[in-house]
């Protein structure tokens, strides 16, 4: 009874929906639109940005599909990830290959075939970059998994402006470099509080193989590199002072929050890193949409 219980997979639209780690994707698609509107001084065409975002999105989708697949068996040892769909055996595996091997074909395809192959094959690296170095590999390998493996979820804004551009140019470059430094304190202020959860599952993550003390100092560490990416653009003049003024006031509040990490021990060091961790994601969200105020406010 139970195993056709189980068997019965009945995968609802909000199973798949979930699969390909949407709001995640979102930011991503915020940061490709970024390159591309960054990637030439007048509007791109709008059909064009559409599909290019279409295709990095499903891309996308699909690699995090994949990483569920692939992660099932650690997912299931962890509260936060416990109640996914593959785990609670709401899809099956063979569904979830499918559904992610479908989304990623057609938006390489819609790439390939309507926006050009640089950034299709850019978009194959990047999804093979997430779905099979990282997720496979690296993230049950070391714990540096995510300061390689962060390289692929960086990639959005040069395949946005590839897309447009037909060529990568070193300003993309450099929005590549803001989001993998940022990547660090970004998911490390989270393993600070998720420890325990991956200590139970046995993935290597930084405070589990070398303590909270020293990740909490490698958190404050790659603060200060991001902020150091973050004022490339200006250094480099992509962006002007508009760009300069925001940034630095985020910047502000950026090491705020970080050094609360470095700073604190105990509950206190759980509530820091959680604030530190929800507040990364509004940082690059803010980064890029700084970049694209002073981008505006220069033409
Ligand atoms: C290898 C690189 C990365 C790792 C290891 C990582 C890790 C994580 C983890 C474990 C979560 C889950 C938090 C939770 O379930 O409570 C998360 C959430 C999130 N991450 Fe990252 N991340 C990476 C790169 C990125 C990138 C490049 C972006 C966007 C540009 C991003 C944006 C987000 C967002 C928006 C959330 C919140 C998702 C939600 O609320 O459902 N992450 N990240
Ligand atoms: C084509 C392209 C741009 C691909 C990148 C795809 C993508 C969705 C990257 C997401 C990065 C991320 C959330 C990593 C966390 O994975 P995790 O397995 O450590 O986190 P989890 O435990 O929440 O699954």
């Amino acid at each position: 009874m139970a195993i056709n219980q189980t068997l019965n997979f009945s995968p609802g639209v909000a199973d798949y929906w979930q699969l390909g780690k949407p709001r995640v994707v979102l930011v991503m698609l915020v940061c490709a639109l970024v390159g591309m509107l960054l990637a030439e001084p007048q509007l791109p065409d709008p059909g064009r940005m559409i599909i290019a975002l279409l295709g990095i999105g499903l891309v996308s989708m699909g690699a995090a599909a994949f990483n569920h697949l692939l992660d099932q068996r650690f997912d299931r040892l962890m509260a936060r990830t416990r109640k996914r769909p593959l785990v609670q055996s709401r899809i099956s595996p063979w569904q979830a290959a499918l559904y992610a091997a479908l989304l990623s074909v057609t938006g390489l395809w819609l790439l390939a075939e309507w926006i050009n192959e640089l950034t299709a094959w850019l978009t194959a690296a990047a999804l093979l970059g997430y779905a099979l170095v990282y997720t496979a590999f690296l993230k049950h390998a070391t714990p540096q998994n995510i300061t390689i493996g962060g390289l692929a979820g960086a990639a959005p804004p040069l395949l946005g402006w590839t897309a447009i551009s037909g060529s990568v140019d070193g300003n993309a470059l450099l929005l590549v470099m803001i989001i993998f430094a940022w990547t660090p304190s970004h998911f490390w202020a989270l393993a600070i509080y998720r420890c325990e959860e991956y200590r139970q599952a046995g993935v290597p993550m930084l405070p589990v193989t070398h303590g909270l003390a020293f990740t909490r100092l490698q958190v404050w560490l790659y603060a200060w590199v991001t902020l150091a990416t973050s004022l490339l653009p200006y250094v480099f003049g992509l962006s002007g002072l508009v760009y300069l003024l925001l940034i630095s006031v985020l910047n502000l509040r950026w090491l705020w929050l970080n050094y609360a990490v470095y700073q604190h021990q105990g509950k206190k060091l759980m509530r820091a890193s959680q604030r530190a961790f929800w507040f990364s994601i509004r940082y690059i969200l803010y980064c890029f949409l700084f970049l694209l105020i002073d981008h505006f406010i220069a033409l």
